[in-house]
């Protein structure tokens, strides 16, 4: 072999094993933790997506670190409305869910789209279980109040227990958004939600968003805008001078409120990217914006 031949593979060796070393202090640091991923989006319709969000998923749990994955629904609730006849409403962004629908939304979230997310994880290695907040009382719902809403529903509070005891035991819970209140009524909740407060009861080390965006930009436009990192005094700034606007100003206050109970960070990633999930945990840089507690820990 000539210099120049060694000197090439010796750089690239170096370029490949550079993600992978970058890696370690991550795993050190989270090993543990529970990191706790709502799925939506891109990534629950696109099947090559699905594939890699459940590869990272197992990946996160393998390495040590606690997933807890919480889903919505979306096209197949809409898609089965539409097989049994009824028509799928909107009010405000949200789904007008009377009784039939609701039952609808119940049998297609917590009977089929989360069995498939368990299904495909056991498939991939994990032993994933799947529950809905109803299964060993882990959310009590109540009406989000809404006139003429129906059974959409708010998280009254969450019973960490069952979880705890799912990670603890190597387990990664898949939650579906669907609880009843204290007469067994089931609600239709949002799935940011759901996910923004069993973070918040666990004290997860991290919240992080699957959506169809970059994250938060600063120009809503222009992709390559992105913040990548703000705490949480100037998250609330940014919405208040009207810099997060639409559909992410909910998504950024359901990370602001499970910031202010004390997960360490949140984070809004773009889940039409492949392994966002692994680029943001395991590299400095990350893919999306992280959102953090207080300045104490904006640097690194
Ligand atoms: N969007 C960002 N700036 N991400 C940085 C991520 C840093 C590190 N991997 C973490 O998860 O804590």
């Amino acid at each position: 072999m000539t210099v120049s031949q060694t000197e090439y593979i010796k750089q690239d060796a170096a370029t490949r094993v550079q993600v992978l070393s970058e890696a370690l202090p991550y795993i050190q640091q989270f090993i543990g933790r529970t990191i706790v991923v709502k799925y939506g989006g891109a990534a629950m319709k696109d099947s090559n997506l699905k594939d890699k969000v459940i590869r990272d998923i197992v990946f996160l749990s393998c390495v040590g670190l606690r997933p807890i994955l919480v889903h919505g629904g979306g096209p197949e609730i809409n898609s089965w409305l539409d097989k049994l006849g009824i028509e799928a409403q909107f009010k405000n962004g949200l789904r007008v869910t009377d009784a039939p629908t609701m039952d609808v939304v119940e049998m297609v979230l917590v009977g089929r789209v989360n069995k498939e997310i368990v299904a495909l994880i056991n498939q991939a290695g994990g032993s994933a279980v799947g529950l809905c907040g109803k299964d060993g009382n882990l959310i009590k719902a109540r009406p989000q109040g809404d006139e003429g809403i129906g059974f959409v529903g708010e998280v009254n509070n969450v019973n960490i227990k069952i979880l705890e005891t799912l990670v603890n035991n190597g387990y990664i819970p898949v939650v579906s958004s669907v609880a009843a209140d204290e007469t067994g009524q089931p609600y239709n909740i949002n799935a940011d939600t759901v996910a923004g407060e069993i973070a918040a009861a666990l004290g997860a080390e991290k919240l992080i968003l699957l959506t169809d965006t970059r994250g938060i930009l600063k120009d809503y436009k222009d992709p390559s805008t992105l913040i990548p990192k703000v705490d949480i005094q100037e998250a609330r700034e940014l919405i208040a001078m009207d810099v997060v606007s639409g559909g992410m100003i909910p998504k950024v206050n359901c990370c602001v409120r499970s910031l202010a109970q004390g997960v360490k960070a949140a984070h809004i990633i773009d889940g039409r990217i492949p392994h966002s999930l692994l680029l943001e945990i395991f590299t400095d840089v990350g893919i999306g914006t992280m959102i953090v507690g207080s300045h104490l820990q904006m640097s690194g």
